[in-house]
């Protein structure tokens, strides 16, 4: 039996943890199970019951009064990772194995981890030798992607993740209920961008020459691959978290081989769901 999980990243304050709590919430209403695993040394606020907390393990405080490291927040965080890497068998205890596991990993906001750094890589590594599938879910919120040239490095971000760690990923832009209508009205261009006209309306803001030829470049990268696509999510539509759960669901095949719950209280969105579920099926 495959297990499934969600690594949920994205830099700090993107509403990681609160979209594990929203996702956990929504999962109680459909009466599908999903846990969540804490993987943030430094978190100090959730409100989501979890499976396993990285702070039993390491925690960002105790590294930074260790004298003999003397590291800062930052680095801090980096060693507890590696730490973390090292220590995996730390992990597989914690979980343990249930039917139809799916875990969503609540991952530390520095982005570092997502560009460069090897260990969110060993993790993916580590996770599919225990026969998880498994989906990136990179977010970003949606207050900082309203203007072309901030959503250009946005992109930039969810596709360094995804091209590092080599799994399916579902990118999704946060708060939405924090914009106001003529915002969300403006933020659809952003969902399925069309890099050749967001080119456009940076080339007024950018005066030198070599500047607009990688922005150009980059540009070009995005939308030949159609390589990034934004979903939007807003914590109190029933309706959008269903979409959302649907394309990971579809990533990583979830569901294939289940055998049909009941849901607790059918309501009209969830039959929703559940046809475009036996559509996508068809
Ligand atoms: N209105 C609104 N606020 C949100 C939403 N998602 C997150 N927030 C708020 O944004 C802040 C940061 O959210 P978190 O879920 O802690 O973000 P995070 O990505 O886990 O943050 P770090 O773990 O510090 O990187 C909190 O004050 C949340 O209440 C949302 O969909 N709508
Ligand atoms: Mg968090």
């Amino acid at each position: 039996m495959p297990r499934y999980a969600q690594l949920v990243m994205g830099p700090a304050g993107s509403g990681k943890s609160t979209y594990c709590s929203t996702i956990v919430q929504h999962s109680e209403t459909i009466n599908r199970n999903v846990q969540v695993v804490n993987l943030d040394p430094a978190a100090e606020h959730f409100d989501y019951p979890v499976t396993a907390d990285i702070r039993e393990l390491i925690q960002v405080d105790d590294v930074m009064e260790d004298d003999s490291l003397r590291f800062g927040p930052n680095g801090g965080l980096v060693f507890c990772m590696e730490y973390f890497a090292n220590n995996f068998d730390w992990l597989e205890e914690s979980l343990g194995h249930t039917e139809d596991d799916y875990i969503l990993f609540d991952c530390p906001g520095q982005i570092e981890l997502y560009t460069h750094l090897p260990v969110m890589k060993q993790l993916v590594e580590q996770l599919q030798q225990w026969e998880f599938r498994v989906c990136g879910v990179f977010l970003v919120d949606s207050q900082f992607m309203v203007e072309s040239f901030k959503f250009i490095s946005g992109v930039m971000a969810a596709l360094s993740a995804m091209v590092s760690l080599e799994i399916p990923q579902v990118n999704i832009m946060t708060k939405m209920d924090l914009l106001s209508p003529k915002a969300k009205k403006e933020i659809e261009k952003y969902l399925d961008p069309d890099m050749y006209s967001m080119m456009e309306d940076t080339s007024d803001t950018i005066r030198s020459t070599k500047f607009k030829k990688l922005t150009k470049a980059i540009c070009e990268l995005i939308d030949d691959y159609s390589m990034v696509r934004f979903l939007p999510f807003d914590r109190s539509d029933e309706e959008g978290i269903n979409i959302v759960m649907q394309h990971i669901d579809f990533s990583i095949q979830y569901g294939e081989d289940l055998e049909f719950k009941e849901p607790k209280v059918i309501e009209n969105y969830q039959i929703n769901y559940i046809t475009k579920q036996i559509n996508l099926a068809i």
